[in-house]
């Protein structure tokens, strides 16, 4: 038999609990939504990567957090300025707060890759302009801002602009202290419980510590501040730069092309199956990654819907 709670209950009595804990509800009332988990296919489940061989491994879902880590300098930006132009081409929207880049760097990097070229002329920045109007939104503002503020644009972008994707690069830059873990880890958890509630998806940067050096790829415990921000967020993703072939290729020393220049780890995926490395190309001019060693630049905009 069906149960529902009853609405005089004094909820204020549960005032320590979170209003999402308070969402009390009997399973016979998920079965149209479990049917539909398995069957309906209309609905989209989430947004994947531009790249044809992360198709099918890595999907975006609304209402998860990911953790975007690596060393600094290593290509975090640029590969989330990617990931933006890709959630166009899949008809969904984006809130860029890049706070250490000014919006029209981080859209000129965006143009780049639209058009794969170093210098899109005039007429393609316009178009690409018109494309992304409305579809990726950028906070337009640099420095530290403070954590309730930011939770505070979050919800924004979700609720009034309805943003499907909201990047944060980076949680370094929302006032929190380096050694405050418990800051920290509350801030995460608000970003959690604002991911849930409005189905906003949330991309949060993080760095990783330096170990030794930086030829091997940075682990998900190598994620400076509270180790609880890995364990909080849904995914953790990991953005390598392969230094140790860069170094070769200038100092003339031995390399394969082989080798990418890039990896992409993923170290945890709550809802989904895959984890694990796919490699990248850079292509300089463009700043795209790419997936063959050609670094021949891909097509960002032509249309890609989720199968
Ligand atoms: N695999 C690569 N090969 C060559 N150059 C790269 C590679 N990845 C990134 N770069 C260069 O490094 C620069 C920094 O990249 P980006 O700003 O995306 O790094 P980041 O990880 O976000 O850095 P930070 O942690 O400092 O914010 C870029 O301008 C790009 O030219």
């Amino acid at each position: 038999m069906a149960s529902f709670i009853p609405d005089d209950i004094d909820f204020s009595a549960y005032a320590d609990l979170t209003e999402h804990d308070q969402r009390v509800i009997s399973s016979g009332e998920y079965a149209d939504d479990v049917v539909g988990y398995f069957w309906d296919d209309s609905k989209p489940r989430g947004e994947a990567l531009p790249w044809d061989r992360t198709d099918g491994k890595l999907l975006f879902r609304p209402g998860e957090v990911t953790l975007w880590a690596g060393y600094n300098g290593h290509g975090k930006s640029l590969a989330l300025g990617q990931f933006a132009v890709g959630l166009v081409a899949q008809a969904s929207t984006c809130c860029v707060a890049s706070l250490e880049m000014k919006p029209v760097v981080t859209l000129a990097r965006m143009c780049r890759q639209a058009f794969g070229t170093s210098k899109p002329d005039p007429d393609s920045i316009r178009m690409f302009h018109q494309l992304t109007d409305r579809r990726i939104w950028m906070y337009d503002q640099q420095g530290t801002v403070s954590a309730d503020k930011m939770i505070g644009v979050m919800r924004y972008a979700a609720t009034v602009k309805q943003c499907a994707h909201f990047v944060l690069d980076s949680l370094t830059k929302c006032g929190l202290g380096e050694d405050d873990y418990t800051a920290q880890k509350i801030f995460v958890d608000r970003i959690c419980t604002v991911a849930r509630d409005t189905g906003l998806h949330v991309h949060l940067v993080a760095h990783s510590r330096k170990g030794k050096d930086e030829n091997s790829p940075p682990g998900k415990m190598d994620v400076k501040g509270s180790g609880a921000i890995t364990d909080q967020v849904d995914n953790v993703l990991t953005w390598w730069r392969n230094k140790a072939k860069e170094d070769a290729i200038r100092k003339g020393g031995d390399f394969s092309e082989l080798d990418p220049d890039a990896v992409l780890i993923c170290d945890k995926q709550r809802n989904g199956d895959w984890e694990g490395r796919v490699g990248f190309w850079f292509d300089p001019a463009s700043m795209q990654f790419v997936e063959t060693s050609s670094r021949a630049p891909m097509n960002m905009l032509q249309p890609r819907f989720q199968p």
